[in-house]
């Protein structure tokens, strides 16, 4: 019997962010090796005109639980949503709900943030800053508390390249951050924005990092743990391979790729490429969940959940794989083929984003002009460009992050732990991950059937075709103007031409 399963068994448990991509399969989780689990908080906002209950509706009926429902057949009545925004004061949870909650938890894990790299700063610090200083005074609330999780990220010290397990200070207290937001306008915040965040790439890791520090700060007698992923995508093994749902990290750009879109990027091919799936992440998390609660270590601990360190891949390797994946089983109604390259200079970076993005865009537009169709190629562009600009600086650095906490823990499981809860990331086939990854982006993010890969194959080699045709009668032109023009061109031609006839 796993002795993490029996811990969860008749426990309350507060999840934020449970609608968010590491939310939902943490919750998946939970409920697939604890079934006898009391009740799940989910702390909810109403969006996109849904209601929380729609929301929660959506996500329990959604391929990623369809395992759960057998072991837990009565799932929906475990979960409990409550509305709330975590940006208003108390997060503007009812009287009765925040009773319950104060009363009634035993365990919380905090994940909700903005991951957004470009969020204002007022915005960041609101969600990840305040929110959490807010949920660290309630949890000080519970009488029935045992471990509080948060989870941050592993480039919220991004400034570093050796990266412990431990908290590092950033040069203003986000108390004094938190105080300014409230008098600042938002152009002074934009002005100080670049001085504040310092060598840090942007307001997300530069909040995320403030978070850690309010955790620190402000947990007074409270059981706290920190759990920080480095890049997270798809699952590995379950609740099975390759399930993922929002563009964030590389599936935005293994979309771009596989369409035909994305075609150079600027990257250090032998960069570590640390990707971490996600149920490896959700796994250590409640394992560090169990074991705060259980051993209560006298100090916040800080895992790391990376596999640079432990199993390094590099962005070279990641790319090939992404492309002989695509090549096998290819996307639909690609734009163009598939043939992503590294540039590793400005230079080269801005000549393909000309020749190969915007170019190929524009000609596009044209012929959509042309068929009385409304141009949006060079829109679109325009704007996987942008992403790509914030994503750079990530697959253009390598960081070291050490892993002793979660090497630690790894070796307090007990056997059977350690198989329901792996996280030993050692383990990992990348081949076959990427593979199971760029599957799982084709079925559940385009939601494309793969009965139709034929069709899409036919349609690459018609694109292939296309392509030849156009950079033929591309050659012909320029030669034959440059026959016209040039007497050294005619030289060769006559010389070359007798040859052949
Ligand atoms: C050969 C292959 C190699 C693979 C090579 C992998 C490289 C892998 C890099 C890893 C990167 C590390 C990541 C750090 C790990 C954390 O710790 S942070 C957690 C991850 N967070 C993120 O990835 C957030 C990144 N995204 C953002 O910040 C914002 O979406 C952006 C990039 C600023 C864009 O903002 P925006 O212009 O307001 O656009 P937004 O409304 O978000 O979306 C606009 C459109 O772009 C699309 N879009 C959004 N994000 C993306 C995306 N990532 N890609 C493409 N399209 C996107 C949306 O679907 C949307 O399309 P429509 O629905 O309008 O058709
Ligand atoms: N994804 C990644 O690559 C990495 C993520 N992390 C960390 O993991 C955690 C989870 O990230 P991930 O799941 O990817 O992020 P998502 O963007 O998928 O999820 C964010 C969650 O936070 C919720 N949320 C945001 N704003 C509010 C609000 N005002 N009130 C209530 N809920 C709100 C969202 O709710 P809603 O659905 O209503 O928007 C959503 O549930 C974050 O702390 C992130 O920093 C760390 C490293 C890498």
């Amino acid at each position: 019997m796993s002795m993490i399963a029996a811990f969860y068994s008749n426990k309350s448990v507060l999840i934020t962010g449970a609608t968010g991509f590491l939310g939902k399969v943490l919750m998946e989780k939970l409920f697939r090796t604890s079934p006898h689990l009391k009740v799940i908080y989910i702390l909810v906002r109403p969006k996109s005109g849904q209601t929380l209950q729609e929301r929660v509706f959506q996500i329990l009926n959604s391929k990623l639980f369809e395992k759960v429902k057998e072991v837990c057949p009565n799932v929906h009545e475990k979960i409990r949503p409550i509305s709330a925004d975590l940006n208003q004061r108390d997060f503007a949870i009812s009287k009765e709900d925040m009773q319950e909650l104060l009363s009634c938890t035993n365990i919380i894990f905090h994940c909700a943030a903005t991951v957004r790299f470009d969020a204002h700063l007022r915005e960041a610090v609101q969600l990840n800053v305040i929110a959490t200083q807010q949920l660290l005074l309630m949890a000080s609330q519970m009488p029935k508390l045992e471990a509080f999780i948060h989870i941050s990220t592993a480039f919220s010290n991004c400034n570093l390249s050796h990266i412990d397990e431990v908290i590092y200070p950033c040069p203003v207290e986000p108390r004094k951050i938190i105080d300014s937001m409230e008098w600042l306008d938002d152009s002074i915040i934009d002005e100080i924005t670049p001085k504040l965040i310092g060598d840090r790439p942007n307001t997300y890791t530069y909040t995320k990092a403030l978070g850690e520090m309010v955790v620190q700060q402000e947990s007074g007698n409270l059981n706290v743990a920190i759990v920080r992923p480095s890049i997270v995508g798809a699952t590995w093994q379950e609740p099975f391979p390759g399930w993922v749902d929002n563009l964030n990290g590389p599936s935005g750009l293994i979309i771009a790729a596989g369409k035909g879109f994305l075609r150079s990027i600027k990257a250090t091919p032998m960069a570590v490429a640390d990707l971490i799936p996600v149920d490896t992440v959700v796994n250590l998390t409640i394992a560090v969940g169990w074991y705060t609660a259980v051993h209560r270590p006298k100090s916040t601990l800080i895992y790391h959940s990376t596999s640079g360190n432990l199993n390094p891949c590099n962005w070279y390797k990641m790319g090939l794989q992404v492309l002989a994946t695509i090549e096998k089983i290819p996307f639909e109604s690609a734009f163009r083929r598939p043939n992503a390259d590294f540039t590793t200079n400005n230079f080269t970076t801005q000549y393909w984003n000309a020749v190969s993005h915007r170019a190929p865009a524009i000609i596009y537009d044209f012929y959509l002009r042309l068929t009385g169709r409304k141009p949006r190629m060079l829109k679109l562009m325009n704007r996987l460009l942008r992403t790509i600009s914030m994503l750079e600086y990530f697959i253009n650095h390598s960081w070291e992050w050490s892993t002793n906490n979660t090497e630690m823990l790894l070796s307090e499981l007990s056997p059977e732990d350690q198989r329901v809860f792996n996280f030993d990331v050692r383990q990992l086939n990348w081949l076959e991950y990427i593979e199971n990854y760029v599957l799982g982006v084709k079925k559940y993010l385009l939601k494309e059937d793969l009965a139709g890969i034929p069709k899409a194959k036919q349609h690459l080699k018609r694109l292939r075709n296309i392509h030849y045709l156009f950079n033929t009668a591309l050659f012909l032109i320029v030669w034959r103007l440059l026959i016209a023009r040039s007497q050294m061109a005619r030289n060769i031609w006559f010389f070359i031409c007798p040859m052949y006839l």
